[in-house]
């Protein structure tokens, strides 16, 4: 599990350690291994040309301390301070003694085979400031190394208020932060590095799940295992307009691990066609038999309000997606406030705003302003709704109400597919059948959906069907430890 903490969980945990350490020596354990990941990205660092970019703080002395280490390798290292009067004067002394320059030409930038961003780190806020705003656009020739947070990010919610720096690699310390794991952030961060500094650190905000933590939740049937006792999950979706969601839905959810899969609705003779082993009917939820979880809402038309109201009827798990989130939209949180099996909302940014006015929470905001803020949004939803949300998007990411959120580190853009959404839901509804907690269905199918992506992608446009067709073999992968994102994280000691 990647586990990410914020700038206070950082800042209290560094006080602690500090109490116990030699003045600087967090800092002389992240220049070391800010170095050593550099020395790696070089061909060889003797004879580099590397510009350090260091702003006022510690983040500049980090990139300072690194650059004066490579120095000492022969490296040619300049050094542009950005508040030259406040530039870190530890970091500047080491620099110097090591040969390293302080320089103003900012055509370094375009030339040097390596760029240090020491710009700010996790005291930073705003976007880039005028001074260094030039850099988001100069062109590059090197690979740029953000230190501990690519400058411009916010190192808390991933949000770019204004101009960022992007990275190739960021070396991040002693911890992720969550600005690094969820969009718009990510995206300017490029690969991670990790670098263990030795602090003791709380139960994490955010955490990203890998191959070894889903394996650890995914429903393996033994010996006693009958269909029944695997769960049973009831999807009610599509209709006699939209009968591709049915199909869809259940495909999703046979891949999931439920023993069986119970089809209510309009489409159950597409349904079965298509996959005769489902169970169907063509009523509602409440005549359809026992689940052990319902799944209601994609393609489901007209007939989304009723099931949707027969499923949040019953006493077990109801996850809602598509139409069914715009009648709950409709019908606000109050709609759930007798239930006491849990409820699991999917929505993509533009039923998020829907459910957001639904709550009273104004008129609807744009969608892209809620993508920009993905945390906010999805921790706004889960607890005006006081159900688990698993917000769709470039980075998908799970809440909790008022607990712990989850970002998903496996999706990709192929799926952003017609379709794909009702495979999430149906995997997701599946996982609940099957006995996973809320949160852990939700990201768990998230992690599979994307790798299936993924998989049925390979580069090329694919279609919702390849990606169900891909979880088998997702499946076995994630369970063998194999394939993209089996590596457990291995921080470099400094
Ligand atoms: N915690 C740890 O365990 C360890 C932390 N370490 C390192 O320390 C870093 C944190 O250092 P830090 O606290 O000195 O803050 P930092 O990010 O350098 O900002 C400094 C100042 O910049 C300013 N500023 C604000 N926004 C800005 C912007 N957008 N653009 C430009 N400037 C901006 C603002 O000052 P202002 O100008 O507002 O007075 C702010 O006070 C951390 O990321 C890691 O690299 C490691 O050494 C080892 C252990
Ligand atoms: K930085």
């Amino acid at each position: 599990m990647r586990r990410a903490h914020t700038v206070e969980q950082v800042r209290a945990a560094e006080a602690a350690r500090m109490a116990r350490l030699p003045e600087g020596t967090l800092m002389q354990r992240a220049a070391a291994g800010l170095a050593a990941t550099c020395a790696r990205l070089l061909p060889r660092v003797y004879g580099s040309r590397i510009l350090v970019l260091a702003g006022s703080g510690d983040n500049g002395g980090d990139a300072l301390f690194a650059g004066a280490l490579l120095a000492r390798r022969g490296a040619r290292v300049d050094a542009l301070l950005l508040a030259p009067a406040k530039a870190h004067p530890g970091g500047l002394a080491a620099l110097r003694a090591a040969g390293g320059r302080v320089t103003s030409d900012q055509s370094l930038f375009s030339t040097a085979d390596l760029v240090l961003d020491g710009i700010v780190g996790i005291g930073g806020s705003g976007g880039l400031r005028p001074g260094a705003q030039v850099f988001a656009s100069l062109p590059r020739r090197g690979r740029v190394v953000a230190v501990d947070v690519p400058s411009g990010v916010d190192p808390d919610t991933g949000e770019v208020p204004g101009a960022a720096l992007r990275a190739d690699v960021t070396v991040c310390f002693g911890t992720y932060k969550p600005g690094l794991l969820v969009d718009p952030g990510a995206s300017y961060a490029g690969v991670l590095q990790l670098v263990g500094i030795g602090l003791e650190l709380p139960d994490p905000a955010l955490a990203a799940l890998q191959h070894a933590d889903v394996a650890a939740l995914l429903p393996v049937p033994d010996a006693e295992s009958d269909k029944y006792r695997r769960g049973v999950v009831g999807v009610a979706a599509g209709s006699a307009r939209y009968p591709g969601a049915a199909v869809l839905a259940v495909a999703g959810a046979l891949h999931g691990g439920a023993g069986a899969v119970r089809y209510a609705g309009t489409a159950a003779a597409e349904v079965v066609r298509r996959f005769p082993e489902a169970l169907v009917t063509d009523g509602g939820p409440a005549g359809a038999g026992r689940v052990q979880a319902w799944v209601v809402g994609p393609g489901g038309g007209d007939g989304a309000a009723r099931a949707l109201g027969e499923a949040l009827a019953s006493d077990v798990p109801v996850l809602v997606d598509a139409d069914g989130l715009t009648e709950l939209a409709r019908l606000g949180p109050a709609a759930l406030a007798g239930r006491r099996a849990p409820v699991v909302l999917t929505p993509h940014t533009g039923e998020a705003a829907r459910l957001l006015a639904g709550a009273g929470e104004g008129p609807p905001p744009a969608a892209a302003e809620l993508a920009a803020a993905r945390l906010a949004t999805v921790r706004r939803l889960a607890a005006a709704y006081r159900a688990t949300v698993l917000l769709k998007g470039s980075t998908t990411v799970v809440a909790e109400p008022g607990g712990a959120v989850r970002v998903n580190p496996t999706g990709t853009a192929w799926l952003a597919t017609a379709g794909s959404g009702d495979v999430l839901s149906g995997l997701a509804g599946s996982l609940l059948a099957a006995g996973l907690a809320p949160l852990d269905a939700a990201s768990a199918a998230a992690y599979l959906h994307g790798l299936a992506g993924r998989s049925a992608a390979e580069g090329a446009p694919t279609t919702a069907l390849a990606v169900a067709a891909a979880l088998p073999q997702v499946w076995r992968a994630v369970r063998a430890g194999r394939g993209p994102g089996a590596e457990p994280d291995a921080p470099v000691r400094a």
